[in-house]
């Protein structure tokens, strides 16, 4: 039988994938209770190859021993906001560089994106990290959100299939869709966020404080507080546009000279992917006042974290006040 090899032997710690809202993890035997009750719902249990219904009191303990990671594997998926379990998603080696992959949301958790998110992460664990070649995955021809994702995550129809279905009592007809790896390298591609490059700036007045604007009403993020800055007019240089915005948003004067970068942040949003590099500037002509309908507020860097800001700029609190 086909094995994970490489990524086996580096044991659980590689058993663990990041998205932007979920964890993916090993599944333990405490996972057993939760995973009983989803399972238990007819909705779960009449899309799958595996699950029968009724369900049998404590088959979920049963399920998480007969898991083997020879076999493939097998990931809790948990919320990373509250760490909920939401589901499950697994990988099934099939042959040499082939597995199947199959996963289920619980109920509560259903039309939130998290098996789309899921599924995107483990196929490029399954092409970079294992090394498989090819993906397939299978769903009964009724089970249309299944069949929606896997299309989004680049899995094309090949044709019907026969598999067991226990909660139906049988065998059951089931479409199955297949992705080679390099088809998805294409797929990714061209699904690939746009970068967005936009400037900001942290003024540091004679205090050591710094000024946040708080967004107004009607923009995107209305209310979080953020550095001063914008995107790139087409031909300006990074501190050019910095210039610029400060003149328009604040009405200051300041000069290219006057503004030292000192870290970026990097974040992707569901539409691109932000690159924003941040200057600090403590020198500048003029009061700063708010010409776009934001609220100023000219904050201690301790107190930074008080002030709800886009997550893009969490990472760089911590900068400021180790500099300041
Ligand atoms: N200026 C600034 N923009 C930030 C910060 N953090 C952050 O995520 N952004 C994002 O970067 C983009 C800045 O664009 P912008 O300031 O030129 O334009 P905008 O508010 O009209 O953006 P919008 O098109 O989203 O409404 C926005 O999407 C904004 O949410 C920050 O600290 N400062």
């Amino acid at each position: 039988m086909a094995t994970i090899g490489a990524d086996s032997e580096s044991g659980c710690a590689a058993l663990r994938i990041e998205t932007p809202r979920l964890i993916l993890r090993a599944v333990t035997l405490a996972d057993a209770p939760w995973i009983e009750r989803y399972v238990s719902d007819w909705d779960i249990a009449r899309h799958t190859a595996r699950i029968p219904h009724p369900y049998p009191p404590g088959g979920a303990v049963d399920f998480v021993r007969s898991l083997d990671p020879k076999d493939g594997p097998t990931f809790a998926i948990e919320r990373r906001e509250d760490r909920e379990p939401v589901g499950l998603i697994g990988l099934e080696l099939e042959g040499p560089g082939e597995a199947e992959i199959g996963f289920w949301i619980g109920k509560p958790f259903w039309r939130r994106g998290y098996a789309s998110e899921a599924l995107k992460a483990v196929i490029e664990h399954a092409f970079r990290k294992i090394g498989l070649s090819s993906l397939i995955a299978m769903a009964v021809p009724e089970n249309r959100a299944s069949i929606r994702v896997q299309e989004k995550a680049g899995l094309t129809y090949t044709g019907m299939a026969e598999t067991e279905a226990p909660a139906r009592g049988g065998k059951h007809k089931v479409e199955r869709r297949a992705l080679e790896q390099a088809q998805w390298q294409k797929h990714r591609a061209q699904s690939a966020l746009p970068i967005l490059l936009v400037v900001a700036v942290a003024l540091i007045d004679a205090d050591g404080r710094v000024l946040l604007a708080q967004r107004p009403k009607g923009r995107s993020m209305a209310g979080l507080w953020e550095f001063p800055g914008g995107k790139l007019q087409e031909g300006e240089s990074p501190e050019e546009a910095l210039v610029r915005e400060l003149k328009e948003e604040l009405g200051i004067d300041t000069s290219e000279s006057c503004l030292a970068p000192i870290a970026f942040a990097s974040h992707r949003y569901e539409k691109f992917h932000l690159l924003m590099p941040l200057y600090v500037c403590r020198v500048w002509k003029g009061t700063p006042h708010p010409h776009e309908g934001q609220t100023l507020a000219w904050v201690r860097p301790q107190k930074l974290a008080d002030y709800p800001m886009p997550p893009a700029d969490l990472p760089l609190i911590p900068v400021l006040q180790d500099l300041l």
